[in-house]
């Protein structure tokens, strides 16, 4: 039942056109930014982040990475959590946030940096509430989502990181869910806020190209022993009888078929 992919032999990045032949479309994600090619853009405004707000609900394993979703609830969906600015029209509504990594060693990450690969790339998916009054109809929209990327790379524990890390034997396994409340993202975000911007698509099928991109040059720093919690995590169901570790799940650069980055600062 529906289309089953991954980031295997079989089933992984380079086979996926052939369910989702948007795959090889002109505004895919991720890209390798090159700096020095990157258009400084002085009408930029710097963008900014409201997560003072923010009230995660739960966190859950889909079979393709570890996901933190905010709490919809009446209450918490009027509060706003939201990023503005930058290259955005308006302000796009936090809706989860959920990070892709490689096995040992310093590869993992989506985007890379004048081909350098990080340890990993945590991705922060917002959708534009202003406009469209559903995530699944911004989703499809080619201004309905904004995704802001950080790069962690190893080095000292990242002490904000750890609620996250110390959560994931409880969903060791794709299907499963925990309660994880009242986690702020803020924790796990770099001192600067400077950014290359470009016009992009999710990383994952359905491949939508819906996504502004804003990727923060900063990187943040996590231990090895953090990163390789992450990798406790499997792929699989307990149903299955395959045990495969979740890790590389991550899409490598995609054609920039003439877009521009731009750069926040010079
Ligand atoms: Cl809803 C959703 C769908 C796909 C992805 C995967 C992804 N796309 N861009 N970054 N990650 C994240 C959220
Ligand atoms: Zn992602």
């Amino acid at each position: 039942t529906g289309n089953q992919w991954g980031y295997g032999e079989e089933d992984g990045p380079s086979s996926w056109y052939k369910d989702y032949p948007i795959a090889e479309g002109a505004r895919q994600s991720p890209i390798n930014i090159a700096p020095e090619e990157a258009v400084y853009d002085h009408g930029l405004p710097p963008i900014s982040l409201h997560y003072d707000n923010c009230t995660s609900t739960n966190i859950s394993n889909n079979g393709h990475s570890v996901v933190v979703d905010r709490c919809e609830c009446d209450r918490c969906s009027s509060l706003l959590t939201v990023i503005q600015g930058g290259p955005l029209e308006n302000a796009y509504r936090l809706k989860q946030f959920h990070f892709h990594w490689g096995g040992k060693g310093c590869h993992g990450s989506e985007h890379t940096v004048a081909g350098k690969t990080y340890t990993s790339e945590l991705h922060l998916v917002h959708w534009n509430a202003a406009k469209y009054s559903s995530f699944a109809e911004a989703a499809v929209a080619p201004d309905g989502l904004a995704v802001l990327g950080v790069f962690l790379e190893i080095g000292d524990e990242r002490g904000g990181l750890n609620k996250i890390t110390d959560s994931l034997y409880m969903v060791k396994f794709k299907g499963t869910v925990t309660d994880f409340r009242d986690f702020n993202p803020n924790c796990l975000l770099p001192s600067s806020l400077k950014y290359w911007t470009y016009p992009g698509s999710l990383t994952t099928p359905p491949l939508y190209e819906s996504v502004t991109w804003i990727v923060l040059t900063e990187p943040i720093c996590v231990s090895e022993k953090q990163m390789g919690k992450f990798r406790t995590l499997l792929f699989n169901s307990e149903e299955e009888e395959q045990r495969t570790r979740m890790e590389n799940n991550f899409r490598p650069p995609q054609p920039l078929k003439g877009r521009t980055v731009r750069a926040s600062f010079k």
